[in-house]
C-alpha cells in the first residue's frame, strides 16, 4: 500500500433538526471527508468527525485541517505500508489529535480492504452480517416533543433509545419517559455535566431501569467515575474518558465504568479500536459504537466496527435519514426494524456520491506525493 494522493473536503451539512446536549446545540455540521488514492488507483474514504467548536473534545475542524495538512498528510504520502496498522505507530509521536489521525487511518483501512477484495468488516475481524442499532435523541425544551421523538423512533424499530440529560433536565424527564414507555431499552448520556456533588441526583436515576448512564462526570476522569459507580446501581458507560488503549485498561482496572462507548475517531483509528476491543473481550466489558453525527462515510465505518464480537449493545448508528435530507453515499444507510445489514462488498461497502460530496464541500485541497 502506498498512498500517493490525499484530498481533504471541508464539508458543511445542515442537519434536519438541531441536536442539543449538555454542552450545546449543533445543526450545521462542519467536518472533513478525507479521500486517499493508492498508487494502484484504489480510493479509500475517511471522515474527520470534528465539529466547528471544541465543545465535545479539544479538537475542532479548522485545527484538524491544519493538523492533517501540516503533519499527518506529509508523513503519509508516498510511504510504503504493508498494513494499515503501521499508521498508528507512524502518528504516535504527535500527541492526541485523534480525530484527525483517525480520518487518514480510516481511509487507509478502506483502501486495504478493497485491495484484499474483502469488506472492511471482514478486514477488521467482524463476525456479524447484520447489526442492531439504537438512536440518540437530543435535549428538548418541550418534554412532549421528546416523548413524541421517542414514540416515533420506537415505532421505527430502533433497538434502544438514548436521551441526553443535564442538571435540571434529568430525573423528572426520565420519570416522564418511563411513565409513557415503561419497558423500552433506555439509556441516558450526560456528556460530563455532573460532579460527585451531584451523587444524590444521579442516585435518583437508579429506579428507572436504565441500561446505563453515559459519561456522567468530567471528560478524562476515571477516579471519580469509579467512586460514583460504587454508589449507583445503573452501569456507567464511558465515552469522553477513553482516548487510548491505556485509558481503557486503567478504566477497567479501576472499575470506572462497566461499558465503553467506542468511537474510532476518539481513540485515533481502527487499529487502537481493535486493541481496545480485545481488551474488553478479555475483561468481559461490553461495547457499543457511538456516533458523532456523521455523514454516510463515518456511518459506514461505524457499521463495520459494530460487526465485531464484543459490540454486544445497540449503538448510535442510526439511518442517514435520522439527520440528513440527503446523505453523500449511495445507497444511504437504511435501518429496518432496528437492523442494519453489514455490506459484504469490498471496503466500506458504500459509494461516495461525488455530486452530493461536491454540493456540500466548502473547501477542497489535494496533496500529491
Ligand atoms: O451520531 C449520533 O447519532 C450520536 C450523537 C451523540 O449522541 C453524540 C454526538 C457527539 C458528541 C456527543 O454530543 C454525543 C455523544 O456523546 O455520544
Ligand atoms: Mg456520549
Amino acid at each position: 500500500m502506498k498512498i500517493i494522493e490525499i484530498t481533504m473536503h471541508r464539508m458543511n451539512m445542515r442537519m434536519k433538526n438541531p441536536f442539543t446536549t449538555s454542552f450545546g446545540t449543533e445543526q450545521d455540521r462542519e467536518f472533513i471527508i478525507l479521500e486517499a488514492k493508492d498508487e494502484d488507483g484504489t480510493i479509500g474514504w475517511g471522515e474527520c468527525v470534528t465539529s466547528e467548536s471544541p465543545l465535545y473534545i479539544e479538537e475542532f475542524t479548522k485545527a484538524a485541517w491544519v493538523m492533517l495538512e501540516e503533519y499527518l498528510i506529509p508523513l503519509t504520502l508516498g510511504r510504503e505500508f504493508s498494513h494499515p496498522d503501521e499508521l498508528t505507530d507512524l502518528f504516535e509521536p504527535f500527541k492526541r489529535n485523534n480525530l484527525a489521525k483517525a480520518a487518514i487511518d480510516a481511509a487507509a483501512w478502506d483502501i486495504y480492504a478493497k485491495q484484499q477484495g474483502i469488506s472492511l468488516a471482514q478486514a477488521i475481524g467482524g463476525c456479524r452480517t447484520d447489526i442492531e442499532v439504537g438512536v440518540s435523541l437530543g435535549i428538548e425544551d418541550d418534554i412532549e416533543k421528546l416523548l413524541n421523538n421517542i414514540k416515533e423512533k420506537t415505532e421505527e424499530g430502533y433497538k434502544r433509545i438514548k436521551v441526553k440529560i443535564k442538571p435540571g433536565k434529568d430525573v423528572e424527564v426520565v420519570e416522564q419517559i418511563r411513565k409513557q414507555f415503561p419497558d423500552i431499552p433506555l439509556m441516558v448520556d450526560a456528556n460530563s455535566a455532573y460532579t460527585l456533588d451531584d451523587m444524590e441526583t444521579l442516585k435518583k436515576l437508579d429506579p428507572f431501569n436504565l441500561m446505563m448512564i453515559e459519561q456522567p462526570l468530567t471528560a478524562g476522569d476515571l477516579i471519580d467515575h469509579a467512586e460514583l459507580q460504587k454508589h449507583i446501581k445503573t452501569p456507567i458507560c464511558l465515552d469522553e474518558s477513553i482516548h487510548s488503549y491505556d485509558d481503557a485498561r486503567q478504566a477497567i482496572q479501576l472499575g470506572s465504568g462497566k461499558i465503553i462507548n467506542m468511537k474510532v475517531g476518539r481513540v485515533g483509528g481502527i487499529t487502537t479500536m481493535k486493541r481496545i476491543h480485545e481488551l474488553c473481550k478479555e475483561a468481559n466489558v461490553p461495547m457499543w459504537c457511538g456516533g458523532m453525527l456523521e455523514s454516510g462515510v463515518g456511518r459506514a465505518h461505524n457499521i463495520a466496527v459494530t460487526s465485531l464480537s464484543t459490540f454486544t449493545l445497540p449503538g448510535d448508528t442510526a439511518a442517514s435519514s435520522r439527520y440528513w435530507e440527503e446523505d453523500i453515499i449511495d445507497p444511504e444507510v437504511y435501518v429496518k426494524d432496528g437492523i442494519v445489514q453489514v455490506p459484504a462488498s469490498p471496503g466500506i461497502g458504500y459509494e461516495v456520491n461525488r455530486e452530493k460530496l461536491a454540493k456540500y464541500t466548502v473547501e477542497k485541497k489535494t496533496f500529491k506525493q
